[in-house]
């Protein structure tokens, strides 16, 4: 285990003049225990398993273009993910699975069709609001780790955490998120001293810190070793398990589908398939492919 970490103050003085970056590139700012908005249950291990609808989509639709040369990146996907559900978004390359999660997450309001995240139309949000309701309820973890350079692994994963007053405890979650990645002994060094796949590893840790009820990831194991993705998987289903996580993973990672309570499938922007994976559906499932049964992985 490594030294005694800096305290928060150290963390804020380095963190404080880059604030807006690390809360847009990481930060699910609730709070452990604190009802989440919009029915998703409490958070916390150990209490009550979520409920309720966390993403519904209607005729979405995400095009690209012009008139005379429209590309439909989504082309009337209609699906609704309930609390606690665990999916594995597949498809070959250009089929709209990013395109998909920038929608969900909030981050692309270019979009046409219905939208609600946590039962609230992101089409009638406002921006502060929508990026109030992303910092507190959704995790992100994409391709790109956006890590910090002058902060050291550990303050990379407290940082979104930087204003909770929950600070003591989440740096002893900081730290059980680092040793359940492999990267317990990491905690102290720079980022750039890390290989990719150890980068994308504190990415997750700091996605995952404060118990985000949404956790969207793209390729989450793109950079990873055979042991260390699925390290990282079994920590999804652990997760999943244990503190009723709902995850939207993009992957191409057969395992991850394994893991998965419900495999979607995408191509040219639309629903090809949407069934239970091999560990079994929790709630109704929305999608207009075929239903049910499992799927084979691999695109
Ligand atoms: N900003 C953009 N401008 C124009 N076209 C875009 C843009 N973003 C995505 N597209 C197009 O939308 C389609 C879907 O892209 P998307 O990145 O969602 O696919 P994907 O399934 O995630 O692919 P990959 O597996 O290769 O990452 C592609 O045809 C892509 O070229």
């Amino acid at each position: 285990m490594p030294s005694d970490p800096a305290p928060a103050r150290a963390v804020g003085e380095h963190v404080e003049a880059r604030v807006p970056e690390v809360l847009d590139a990481a930060s699910p700012r609730a709070r452990p225990g604190r009802r989440r908005e919009g029915g998703g249950g409490e958070k916390g291990g150990g209490g009550a398993a979520p409920s309720g609808t966390v993403v519904r989509t209607e005729g979405l639709r995400r095009s690209y273009g012009d008139a005379r040369a429209v590309r439909h990146a989504l082309d009337g996907v209609t699906l609704t993910i309930e609390a606690g559900e665990l999916v594995a978004v597949l498809g070959p390359s250009g089929s709209g699975k990013s395109t998909l999660l920038g929608v969900v997450g909030g981050l692309d309001r270019g979009y046409e069709g219905r939208v609600e995240l946590f039962d609230r139309n992101l089409a009638k949000m406002r921006d502060r609001e929508l990026s109030r309701l992303r910092c507190r309820q959704i995790g992100f973890v994409f391709q790109a780790f956006h890590l910090l350079g002058h902060l050291s692994v550990l303050d990379n994963v407290l940082a979104p955490a930087l204003f909770d007053p929950e600070w003591p405890d989440l740096r002893r979650r900081a730290m059980e998120l680092l040793d359940r990645l492999g990267l317990a002994d990491r905690a102290e060094d720079a980022p750039g001293q890390l290989s990719g796949g150890q980068r994308q590893r504190v990415a997750i840790a700091r996605a995952l810190l404060q118990r985000p009820a949404l956790l969207l990831c793209d390729e989450p194991t793109g950079n990873l070793d055979t042991e260390m993705a699925a390290r990282t998987i079994a920590l999804f289903s652990e997760l999943h398990a244990e503190e009723g996580l709902t995850v939207l993973a993009v992957t191409h990672e057969e395992r991850l589908a394994e893991v998965a309570t419900r495999v979607i499938r995408l191509r040219d922007g639309r629903v090809e398939h949407d069934g239970r994976g091999k560990q079994g559906g929790r709630g109704k499932q929305g999608g207009q492919g075929k239903q049910g049964g499992q799927v084979e992985v691999g695109s």
